[in-house]
This record gives structure tokens, C-alpha cells and sequence, in this order.
């Protein structure tokens, strides 16, 4: 007779038996499992992909996988400087002595028109905050010397000898670079500087740029038409180099009002709180790499115009009447120019004999220069009174660093079919300086506008770089309303299901 194991025990054995065989087959299955979701979870840790924000090459990576300590490394694009170089020289050198620069009476006085007719469409400018008005300099305050007229020669008194044979450049006449403030207008601009009855004279260091509240269609429809109608980005790596360059110029400048709008922001109205918005800085700037990298681009344009410039800007008379402030300023100037750091580390941060170079070099110089006057004209369309006088110093600024570069010094530029296609006042420009040796002739506008754009860009560099090597902390910072960096909550939540998930596996499989 046979018995039958009783069911329990039958069960038991069983469950023995074959639950081990079972439990061996599922341990293998919740091994696979456990280490697929393990995978995962190494992945999902690994890259925190935020959407929006970008993410580092492998190869910059620090080795225990946390961000880099820098982001933009090498070379800066087309420029003749590394983003390691342009940070240190800049944090030492240039950012110190142009705060110190645009404090004195000569660089803080600036000659604007600010009351001018959109010429493209019906002004429709509108600013949120009362901050937006610029509060013009009475008579009393700016410099007496600014109130005279230039000593310089008078465009008037030149006549085009251009095609004869007296205008052939002699240059050893005088071998002085600077023969006084001139009144010739820029060829690269739209305003006509020499036109003083429009002019009003303002305190740049009591107008700071900063947020003004102007937003909406008025400031969309400038940046738009800037874009889409004179510098368009570039499409391809086909676009010449000098286009692509008018674009990053533009680009690098846009990049820099974000900035300052970010550095200084009212953060609370009812306060009037003012303060750096973090989230701005990274929303508008620092999520688009390129952005970054076009306003170092211009950064390094302008400081080579400068570097360029030394010789004329050595010499130049930066006389408000104030001796002690005017020798400052000339001692700064110098050290700027010359400073060993500067002359070392980045001797030529740009190189503009690069462009021009092809056969329609010329036709394409004109094109440009008439997209640049365009864009200057379009200042005058901007609805907020104090971003106009920032944006049209800018450009100012921009247009001299291009007269710098491709106008002057008869490095193939000054060519006869170019000085002939001008409109008479920039024949003019052109034609004063073959008869005064190819040499350089800016107005002191001019120069206050060059050396307030490039502190304006020296500053947006420090804080990119500031700011932009803690890209975690910023992330952090960031206040939800203001940006949408939600995508981050589901990540680290699903790294914590995972977690949990791998955890209940080994449990259960080691049957703790
Ligand atoms: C000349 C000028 C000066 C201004 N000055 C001030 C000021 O001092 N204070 C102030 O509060 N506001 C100023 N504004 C307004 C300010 O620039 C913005 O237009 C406004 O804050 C609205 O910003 P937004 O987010 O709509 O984008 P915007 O900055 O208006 O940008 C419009 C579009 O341009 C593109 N874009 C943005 N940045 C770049 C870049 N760096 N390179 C290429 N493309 C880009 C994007 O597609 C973006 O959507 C100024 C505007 C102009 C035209």
C-alpha cells in the first residue's frame, strides 16, 4: 500500500522541490531585471538631462561626474584669443581700469539725439516703468570744452582730391596720429554727429542700463527687423565670414543688453527692490551656447579696434577742463593699451584682414556697411527712452570699432571704387583721410561711445563667467514661476521609483 504523502507535506515537499526550482528561475529573472533598472538608474543619475539645459562633453567632464568648473574652453570662434585668456585678461586688466575709465568726466558725458522719428513705422514704444526716461545734462554740467567747437579741421574746409595726383598719401608729413577731435560723420552709422541743434548732452553714469520694464510687440518688431532684414543668422556654414560676422556682432550685443537687464533687475516693485535675476540671465543667455559665444566674439571685435587704434587713442586730448581728472584719464587710457597682460596674453584678439578678401570684397563691404547704417537708423525706433540711449550708443560704439577696422589706415580698403560709391558725406570721411595720410580722425563722440560699449561688454563677460560656471547653482536658483524647469521634478522622481524599485527586488529575492 502505498500512502500518499499527506497534501501539506506533499505541498511542502513540493514547495521544496520545486519552489527552489522556481525561486532559482525567478532569481535569475529579477537579477536580469534589477540590473536592467540598475542600468537605468546609472543612466537617468549620470546624465540629469534637464531639457533646455545643455549638456556637458563627456571629455570636459570632472571625473566624479559633476559639472565642469568651466564651460567654454579653446578658442573663441573667428577670434584670435581662448575663452581662458579672454576671462583672465579681462578680470584683471580691462574690466578694472574701464570701470575706473567711464566714471570720469570725459567717458560719462555722452552727445545723443534722442528725439527722433522712428523713419520705418509710427513709434508705438511703450515702457512699463517711470526708470525708462533719461534725465538729460543742464547746460552747467558737462564739460566746457565739450561746448566748443571742434579745433580739428572742419570737413568743410577739405575738398575730395580723390583721382588727382595731389591726393597721393604722404606720410611722413606729420606723424602725429592725433590732429584734434574732428566733425566728420561715420560712414558705418545713420546719425548725422555733426548736426548739434538735436544734440542733448547726458550723465551715463545717472542713466545705467539696466531693466526698464520695455517689452512686448514694440521691442519684438526692433529685434526682429534687425534680424530678418539686415543681419540675417546665418543659415549655413556657406555664409561668407563677413556676414557671419555682422551677424555675431549684432548677436554678441543682443546678448550683452540681456545681460545687463539680468545684473540688474526690479526684482520686487512694491519694494523697488533691484537686484541680479538669475533666471533671466540663464533663460535669455545662458541656455544658447552660441549667444555666450557671440557676445565674447564682440567683446574681442571691439577690444581689437582699441588695440588697433593705440596710437590715436594714446595721443588724443581728453580735455574737460579738469586737469587732474583729464591726466587720469589719459594715464588709464594707456593702461589699458599697453598693459604687458594684455599685449601678451592677446596680442591681435582679432583679425580683420581676414575679411574683404574675396573679388566682390568691395560690393560686399558696401552691403554691409549699408545693413550696419540700417540697424543704426533703427535705433531711433526704439520705444523706451533709455534703452534708446544705450542702443544707440552701442551701436555707435559698433559702427566706430568698423571705421577702426575697415575704414582707415589704406590696408586695401581705401580702394577708389568704394570711396566713389559712398554717399557725399562718407566720400568725404574717406577722402579727409587719404589727404590726411590714411590716418585714423574720430570724434570724441565716437570714442566715449567705443570705450562705453567695451566696458559694457567687459562687464556682461564677468558675470557670464561668474555665472556661468556655476550653471547648478543658477538651475537652482531658479524660481518656478519664472522658468520652466519642471522637467527636472520628474527626473529626480524617477530616480527615486527606481530606487525604490531595485530595493523591494533584492528584498524580495533574498527573501529579507
Ligand atoms: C536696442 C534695444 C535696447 C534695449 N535695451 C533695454 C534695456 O536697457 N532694458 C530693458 O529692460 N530692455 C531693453 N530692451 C528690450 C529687451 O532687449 C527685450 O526685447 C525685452 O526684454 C523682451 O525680451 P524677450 O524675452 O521678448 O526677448 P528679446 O531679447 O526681445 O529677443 C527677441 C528674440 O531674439 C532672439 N534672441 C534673443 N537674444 C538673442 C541673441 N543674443 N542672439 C541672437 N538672437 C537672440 C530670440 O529669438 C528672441 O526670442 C532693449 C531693446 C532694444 C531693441
Amino acid at each position: 500500500m502505498t500512502t500518499k504523502p499527506p497534501p501539506a507535506a506533499n505541498g511542502a515537499a513540493a514547495g521544496a522541490g520545486g519552489g527552489n526550482r522556481r525561486r532559482g528561475g525567478r532569481w535569475w529573472w529579477y537579477a536580469a531585471v534589477g540590473a536592467f533598472l540598475v542600468a537605468l538608474l546609472a543612466v537617468a543619475v549620470s546624465s540629469r538631462s534637464f531639457p533646455g539645459i545643455p549638456s556637458f562633453p563627456s571629455s570636459s567632464r570632472g571625473g566624479c561626474g559633476c559639472p565642469p568648473a568651466r564651460k567654454y574652453t579653446g578658442m573663441v570662434e573667428d577670434c584670435c584669443c581662448e575663452y581662458e585668456t579672454v576671462d583672465s585678461i579681462n578680470e584683471e586688466v580691462l574690466h578694472p581700469i574701464l570701470q575706473e575709465l567711464v566714471k570720469l568726466p570725459f567717458f560719462r558725458y555722452f552727445k545723443v539725439k534722442l528725439w527722433c522719428d522712428c523713419p520705418f513705422w509710427p513709434d508705438d514704444g511703450m515702457c512699463q516703468l517711470r526708470d525708462c526716461s533719461v534725465c538729460e545734462c543742464p547746460e552747467n554740467e558737462f564739460p566746457e570744452p565739450f561746448k566748443k567747437p571742434y579745433s580739428g579741421l572742419s570737413p568743410d574746409s577739405m575738398i575730395c582730391q580723390e583721382g588727382k595726383p595731389q591726393a597721393a598719401v604722404d606720410k611722413t608729413l606729420d606723424s602725429k596720429a592725433f590732429k584734434g577731435w574732428v566733425e566728420t560723420d561715420n560712414p558705418w552709422t545713420a546719425d548725422d554727429e555733426t548736426d548739434n541743434n538735436e544734440m542733448t548732452y547726458v550723465n551715463l553714469q545717472l542713466n545705467p542700463e539696466r531693466y526698464t520694464g520695455y517689452t512686448g510687440d514694440s521691442a519684438r518688431r526692433i529685434w526682429d527687423s534687425i534680424y530678418k532684414e539686415n543681419c540675417p543668422k546665418y543659415p549655413s556654414e556657406e555664409m561668407c565670414h563677413e556676414k557671419k560676422a555682422l551677424y555675431k556682432l549684432i548677436s554678441g550685443l543682443h546678448s550683452s543688453i540681456s545681460v545687463h537687464i539680468a545684473y540688474d533687475y526690479l526684482l520686487d516693485k512694491s519694494t523697488n527692490s533691484w537686484g541680479h535675476n538669475l533666471p533671466l540671465l540663464y533663460d535669455r543667455v545662458l541656455k544658447y551656447p552660441e549667444r555666450v559665444q557671440n557676445l565674447y566674439f564682440t567683446y574681442l571685435f571691439v577690444l581689437r579696434a582699441v588695440t588697433k587704434a593705440a596710437d590715436y587713442l594714446e595721443q588724443a586730448e581728453y580735455n574737460t577742463g579738469n586737469p587732474e581728472d583729464d591726466l587720469k584719464t589719459q594715464s588709464l587710457v594707456k593702461q589699458l593699451l599697453y598693459h604687458p597682460k594684455l599685449r601678451s596674453a592677446c596680442p591681435k584678439p582679432f583679425d580683420e584682414a581676414k575679411l574683404w578678401q574675396g573679388e566682390n570684397g568691395p560690393e560686399l563691404r558696401q552691403e554691409i556697411q549699408k545693413q550696419f547704417r540700417n540697424i543704426s537708423a533703427i535705433m531711433d525706433c526704439v520705444g523706451c527712452e533709455k534703452c534708446r540711449l544705450w542702443g544707440k550708443l552701442q551701436v555707435l560704439g559698433l559702427g566706430t570699432a568698423l571705421k577702426i577696422l575697415f575704414s582707415v589706415d589704406g590696408d586695401n580698403h581705401l580702394n577708389q571704387p568704394v570711396c566713389n560709391s559712398f554717399p557725399v558725406s562718407n566720400t568725404l570721411v574717406i577722402c579727409l583721410n587719404i589727404l590726411l595720410g590714411g590716418q585714423l580722425q574720430l570724434q570724441r563722440n565716437e570714442v566715449i561711445a567705443l570705450f562705453n560699449l567695451l566696458n559694457r561688454l567687459s562687464e556682461s563677460v564677468k558675470f557670464v563667467h561668474e555665472k556661468g560656471s556655476s550653471i547648478e547653482e543658477v538651475i537652482k536658483e531658479q524660481s518656478p514661476p519664472n522658468v520652466k524647469m519642471g522637467a527636472s521634478k520628474p527626473n529626480l522622481k524617477l530616480v527615486l521609483f527606481l530606487l525604490r524599485i531595485n530595493i523591494t527586488l533584492l528584498l524580495f529575492t533574498f527573501n529579507l
